[in-house]
């Protein structure tokens, strides 16, 4: 995050004194933007930048415990360098929050520069997964940095200490954070499929109950609640891989854009990018976990690969931005929308459907059948019905507030969830693009396209709710939705494995013995048992100390 930070708020000169050295290890740098005090509130932060005319520096100052650094990857020992970011501060008034080069240690023995305490802020959720991640903390006294190390492509000091503003967004300063909620997307998908595969692939080797006559025993991938629980998943990795990639056409568009000073896209990233990290991980998260469940018991060993996958990916639900803020960042982008509906302003972007305001709020689904469903236009209809009542529902309700703020707070839940539903229907609507492209590979295509009906019709099925509530469907509809998902379970089945072959993982990548291309399970998790450092001795280590003297006690008193 520190090369893209340069890259973002750079000027070209300052572009061009540190990337070079950053690209090549010479110095090694690290985004240090949270504070023990605030993470998710950045106008918040605390800590200081403040120009000395007299000397043309900037003395970058934690005034309090709160403004401490805390959290930034890679500042606790590794980094020579950080962006930081903190308050500017000159002719006496405080101009908000900047970015600043800052060195942290000396490039020829290591040790923290004078006025800066630098640690590891401790061990962290998991068996020490993230535990590879120096996550530090970092405090200032008076430290001084020459004028030229502000970031100075959104804004500038002059050398008689007079700010001025660029004619860009300020909005750019978050910039960095933009970039990486996009690439944590396309890594939902990564996590997602390894832990999919390895699910997937040991509910095809894994046999319990059913045995006619002493013959084999039932797969549990044959099992309906294994499909309903795994299935769904499956087609989430393939819809995030898909949206991933279509995120990093936009992602790449808007940098495009921002070259040529054409700012009309930036609020459609920020949307994109923070609901789309805020949906996938979250799901991935949870998925990941439900990996583990499927597959028993062996499923909780760490030979299984899964529980380090979930310590390690857990936190991306909070990192890049808290996943409740962020989805509220988007609530406050679709109550702006439909505010200007009235106005006649045609929403653009993923946000056009709400540009067909009158036929969605009253449009009736025509589903009559359940293979009614396998037709794209009424899945598309009924999510943007949905997305599109529930934002119109929290605006009419803020709209009864005192106050637009008040009402907004007040409606954050609801908002919540109209936020997710805005960001589900760019998800099933880029998959359902996806299929409509052409797709080498024999029967692929069929694949992928009931992969894009399970995932529409799962999600439509975990939140009936909304589509009741808001009329977008009738209980029969929903049910009718239902009963196809069961079918399109059967359709998967065949080609599960396939389908998770197709990531193309190897055993080494996915370091799971559960999730072994050979399927050979049982073998290796007995050998792997053998590994584990208390089997280095046959009689365990405390035998002598504790259990001996607990046993002769007891068999003691039992002969009393
Ligand atoms: C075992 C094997 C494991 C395998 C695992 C697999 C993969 C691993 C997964 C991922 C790895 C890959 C990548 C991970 C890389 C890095 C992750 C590690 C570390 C993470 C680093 C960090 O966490 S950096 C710090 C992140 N912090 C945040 O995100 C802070 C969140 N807060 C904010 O962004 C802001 O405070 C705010 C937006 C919430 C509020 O902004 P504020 O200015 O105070 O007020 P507003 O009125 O809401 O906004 C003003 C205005 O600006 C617009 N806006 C806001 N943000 C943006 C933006 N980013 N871009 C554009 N515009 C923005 C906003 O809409 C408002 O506009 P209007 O004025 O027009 O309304
Ligand atoms: C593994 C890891 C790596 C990290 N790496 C970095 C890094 O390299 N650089 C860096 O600068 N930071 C880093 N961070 C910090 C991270 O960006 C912040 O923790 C994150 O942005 C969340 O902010 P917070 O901790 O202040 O959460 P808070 O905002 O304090 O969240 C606490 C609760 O408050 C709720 N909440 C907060 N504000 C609101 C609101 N307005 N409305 C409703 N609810 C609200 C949240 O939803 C949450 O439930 C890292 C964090 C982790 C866990």
């Amino acid at each position: 995050m520190f090369v893209p930070a340069i890259k973002g708020q750079g000027t070209e000169e300052q572009q061009k004194k540190w990337l070079p050295l950053a690209y090549k290890f010479q110095i090694i740098g690290c985004y240090a933007q949270t504070e023990l005090g605030h993470g998710s509130n950045v106008q918040g932060l605390e800590t200081t930048a403040t120009f000395d005319p007299m000397t043309d520096e900037f003395v970058i100052h934690s005034p309090t415990l709160t403004s401490s650094k805390w959290w930034p990857g890679g500042l606790g020992k590794a980094s020579t360098h950080a962006v930081v970011y903190a308050r500017l501060i000159t002719e006496g008034k405080d101009y908000g929050i900047h970015g600043f080069i800052v060195q942290l240690r000396s490039l020829e023995d290591h040790s923290p520069l004078p006025g800066v305490t630098l640690g590891d802020i401790g061990g962290k959720f998991g068996s020490g997964a993230y535990n590879s991640m120096d996550n530090g903390v970092l405090r200032f006294d008076h430290v001084r940095i020459p004028r030229d190390q502000m970031l100075m492509r959104l804004s500038q000091v002059t050398r008689e200490g007079k700010y001025v503003q660029s004619d860009v967004p300020k909005q750019l300063l978050y910039g960095t954070m933009v970039y990486v909620r996009q690439s944590i997307v396309a890594d939902a998908s990564k996590a997602l499929s390894r832990a999919v595969c390895i699910a997937v692939r040991y509910s095809a080797i894994r046999k319990q109950f059913g045995s006619q006559d002493g013959g084999p025993e039932t797969q549990v991938l044959n099992y309906r609640t294994q499909q309903s629980r795994l299935f769904p998943l499956l087609a989430s990795a393939y819809a995030f891989r898909f949206v991933g990639d279509w995120l990093n056409w936009l992602y790449t568009d808007v940098t495009q854009k921002l070259e040529v000073k054409d700012y009309s896209t930036l609020q459609e990233a920020h949307a994109c990018t923070a609901g789309l990290k805020a949906v996938t991980t979250s799901a991935t998260a949870d998925a990941i976990e439900e990996c583990r469940k499927l597959c028993g018991g062996h499923g909780y060993l760490n030979s299984s690969g899964l529980p380090e996958l979930f310590a390690v990916y857990v936190p991306a639900c909070t990192y890049e931005g808290d996943n409740v803020v962020l989805l509220l960042q988007v609530a406050r982008i679709l109550m702006k929308t439909v505010s200007q509906l009235t106005s006649g302003k045609q929403p653009v972007g993923t946000m056009a459907y709400m540009g067909k305001v009158q036929h969605l709020m009253q449009s009736k689904c025509a589903v009559k059948t359940a293979e009614d469903w396998l037709n794209p236009a009424f899945i598309q209809e009924a999510f943007e019905a949905r997305a599109l009542r529930m934002a119109v529902n929290c605006a009419q309700n803020i709209g009864q507030a005192s106050n637009q703020e008040e009402g907004f707070y007040e409606r954050s839940p609801d908002l919540l969830e109209a936020a997710v539903a805005h960001i589900q229907l760019i998800i099933v609507t880029k998959f359902i693009e996806k299929v409509h492209q052409d797709i080498p590979g024999h029967g692929v295509k069929e694949q992928l396209q009931n992969l894009c009906n399970v995932y529409a019709l799962y999600t439509l099925h975990k939140h009936l709710g909304d589509f009741l509530a808001t009329g977008s469907l009738t209980p029969k509809q929903g049910a009718l939705a239902n009963e196809q998902l069961g079918k399109l379970y059967a359709q998967v089945r065949p080609n599960a494995v396939a389908l998770v072959d197709a990531f193309n993982y190897t055993d080494h990548y996915l370091g799971s013995v559960l999730g072994r291309y050979d399927g050979n399970v049982y073998p290796a998790l007995y050998e792997e048992a053998w590994k584990d450092p208390l089997n280095e001795t046959v009689v365990p280590e405390g035998y002598h100390e504790y259990l001996r003297p607990l046993l002769k006690q007891q068999l003691k008193l039992s002969r009393l």
